[in-house]
């Protein structure tokens, strides 16, 4: 096609010692309920099914919203492009049971959904975490797309469920889709953007607390018919080491969170959007944070901000990779052909392989030290300082001495 290759296996599988597992958890009947997408080790099966990428075709629709669209038009173009795409996850796979596995949860950025992160969440997986990848809905509407499930009054208004995940567990439950929300003129971006990563921060929280009530072994209804057995997960997560972790509105997310729940040990913010944060919470946040920046998204009001969680007392690390761009973070970055990924700046220079493997080794080493888990991720310990050619220890956006 257009973009130079066919689209379904592109995204690239976990190099880590686990086959990986993936399913969708919704627990609560309203919008105020909790969206996640779960991947995990799993054990190792034949022939594996593998997810669709963009779980319905109203994501399409939110997507094109997004990036102001035409509807119609964008859902048969994205549909082409990206329709036939898979996770290298195994759907609905038997959780593998092998001691205690540490924590992730996933906040993805403005305009994203839960699924956009799968090249991150998979390789987290197949090293041995539980990687919860949140859907931000509610007043949030920061996703592009998203649905709930509510009761509906009229019977028999039963609208046939629009992809198949999402066939609901009851009958009298309809599908209420909900999609992004942009800037009305005039608004104050501000105060918008600070009650929606509060709310993202409270979503991340009640996705943990799921998490404990699955661990605890109560019984977790989840609201879609997904053949997976949740309590296969009980006693199976070391909630001592809990780690939250996102990318741009997501990396906003990720010091909203620390400084809300101390269950949180550590944050990793990828390409972090900090305008959202009140600066007031910074001295709040007592845990070690990892910026990794992009070489492009960046600029110096966004990295004065970051420099001001720095800390002689809390580990605070950031590292910028060359030749890569904000999208170089979702899965975009590796679904489109150079030319025209460059073009609509999914891409930069860098080749995408190269710059996630950079991105999740340095982000394994920071787990493990700040996690104190006891396996050989330290081996990346270099990546921290930003000590590969490919790496930029901290910035590379001149502050003028003035600002400082
Ligand atoms: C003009 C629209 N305007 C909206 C406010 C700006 C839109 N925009 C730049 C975009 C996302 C882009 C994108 C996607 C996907 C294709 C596709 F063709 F491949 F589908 C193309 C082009 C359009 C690059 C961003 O917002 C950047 N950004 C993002 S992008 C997160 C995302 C969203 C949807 C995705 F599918 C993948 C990733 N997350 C944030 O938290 C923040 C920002 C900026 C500040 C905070």
């Amino acid at each position: 096609d257009i973009f130079g290759h066919n689209n379904t296996l592109s995204i690239p599988p976990g190099k880590g010692p686990h086959q990986v597992g993936c399913t969708d958890l919704m627990v609560g009947r309203t919008v105020h309920g909790t969206f996640l997408r779960l991947y995990y080790p799993c054990q190792a099966s034949e022939n594996p099914q593998l997810p669709d990428w963009v779980p319905c075709r109203e994501y399409f629709n939110g997507l094109a919203d997004f990036m102001k669209m035409n509807r119609a038009l964008s859902e048969r173009i994205f549909n082409y492009l990206f329709g036939s795409c898979k996770i290298p996850a195994a759907w609905n796979a038997s959780f593998k049971p092998d001691g205690k596995y540490p924590v992730i949860i996933f906040s993805h950025g403005l305009g994203a959904f839960r699924t956009l992160y799968s090249a991150i969440c998979v390789e987290l997986a197949s090293q041995g975490f539980i990687v919860a990848a949140v859907e931000h809905r509610c007043l949030d509407e920061s996703a592009s797309a998203t649905f709930y499930f509510r009761e509906h009054a009229e019977p028999g208004t039963k609208k046939h469920p629009s992809c198949d995940i999402a066939k609901p567990l009851s009958d009298n439950l309809e599908e209420v889709w909900m999609y992004y929300r942009p800037l009305k003129p005039g608004e104050n971006e501000f105060p918008l953007r600070n009650k929606q990563v509060k709310q993202r921060a409270d979503e991340c929280i009640r996705a943990l607390d799921i998490l404990f009530d699955i661990n605890s072994g109560k019984s977790v209804e989840n609201v879609l018919q997904c053949d997976f057995d949740l309590s296969t997960m009980e006693n199976s997560m070391d909630l001592c080491r809990i780690a939250i972790m996102g990318h741009s509105f997501g990396g906003a997310t990720v010091i909203e969170c620390l400084c809300k729940d101390v269950k949180f040990k550590c944050g990793v913010a990828l390409d972090t959007w900090m305008f959202p944060l009140d600066e007031e919470i910074f001295p709040g946040v007592k845990q070690p944070i990892f910026f990794i920046n992009s070489e492009k998204f960046q600029w110096i009001g966004n990295i004065i901000r970051m420099k001001k969680l720095d800390s002689a007392i809390f580990p605070r690390k950031m590292i910028t990779i060359k030749g890569t761009v904000h999208q170089s973070f979702p899965d975009f970055t590796f679904l489109t052909g150079n030319w025209i990924g460059r073009l609509m700046k999914l891409k930069g220079e860098i080749d995408p392989h190269i710059a996630l493997d950079l991105s999740n080794k340095a982000t394994l080493a920071f787990l493990q030290r700040h996690l104190n888990m006891d396996i050989d991720f330290n081996q990346w310990d270099a990546l921290i300082d930003g000590k590969d050619d490919n790496l930029i220890p901290g910035t590379n956006i001149t502050i003028p001495q003035s600002s400082i």
